[in-house]
């Protein structure tokens, strides 16, 4: 199977109401790593995680794939800052995706019970999705995200209102999903989690890409003042 990276941002730019949310940006993302879009508020991370997706259209520029965008879209999944769950069971959520591609109904249920024990889902399989805690619906995303086995995840502040128990599950689990060789791609703005899962860093300020580099080079020794002002907890505007 070819792979559907590199991806390559060429240009890309995004506007809104005559406004430029993002870009241009520049970008070649590889096969593997943990890249972590940081920023200040209102810096576009999401934005810039949608546009990559494709769910938001480029203005201007390319994002392109090393397949057809049809072949690269199956080979993606997102995962939401306020993740959304159909009104039915966690096991009907997990089956959800593998039945709309096809898989039989016994199929889907394998797999569900089995990414169900790896995302520590299996008590409440037949509970209705909308009741689980917080911490638990994120490991839902995660697994209904990824259970389609693709190539490259992008995770918005998949952590955001989570306990700090919840929040080293949920890493553990993203670490994991890198570690078997999905490419990662997330925002956040916890810097401490940033540090601990980041192969390689984008800091945005105004939709642009202020500084990007490897993760160690990056938070030991950032190129620009302003990284280095937003690393201190300083206000970046
Ligand atoms: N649909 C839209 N129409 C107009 N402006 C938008 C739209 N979506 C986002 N924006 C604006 O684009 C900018 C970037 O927003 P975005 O949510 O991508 O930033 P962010 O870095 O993810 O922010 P936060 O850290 O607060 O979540 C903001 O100024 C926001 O108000």
């Amino acid at each position: 199977m070819v792979a559907a990276l590199p991806l390559t941002l060429t240009g890309a730019t995004l506007r809104r109401q005559g406004k430029t949310l993002i870009g241009p940006v520049d970008l070649t993302l590889g096969r593997i790593g943990v890249t972590v879009v940081i920023g200040p508020n209102g810096s576009g991370k999401t934005s810039l995680l949608r546009m990559m997706h494709g769910l938001q259209r480029t203005a201007d520029g390319h994002v392109g794939w090393s397949v057809a965008d049809a072949i690269a879209r199956e080979r993606q999944a997102y995962v939401f800052q306020r993740p959304i769950a159909l009104r039915r069971s966690v096991l009907a959520n997990l089956m959800f995706p593998l039945r709309l591609r096809g898989a039989s109904r016994a199929q889907a249920e394998a797999r569900a019970r089995a990414i169900a024990d790896r995302f520590d889902l299996t008590a409440m399989l037949a509970q209705p999705a909308p009741s689980l805690s917080g911490g638990e619906m994120q490991r839902l995303a995660l697994a209904r995200a990824l259970i389609t086995e693709p190539e490259i995840l992008f995770a918005d502040e998949p952590c955001a209102a989570l306990d700090g128990r919840a929040t080293r599950q949920i890493e553990a689990l993203l670490a994991g999903t890198a570690a078997a060789g999905t490419r990662l791609v997330m925002a956040t703005h916890d810097m401490g989690q940033a540090r601990r899962l980041a192969s390689d860093v984008i800091f945005l300020l105004h939709g642009r890409i202020h500084e990007t580099g490897p993760a160690k080079t990056f938070f030991a020794a950032p190129a620009t003042p302003e990284a280095e002002a937003f690393l201190n907890g300083d206000i970046v505007e």
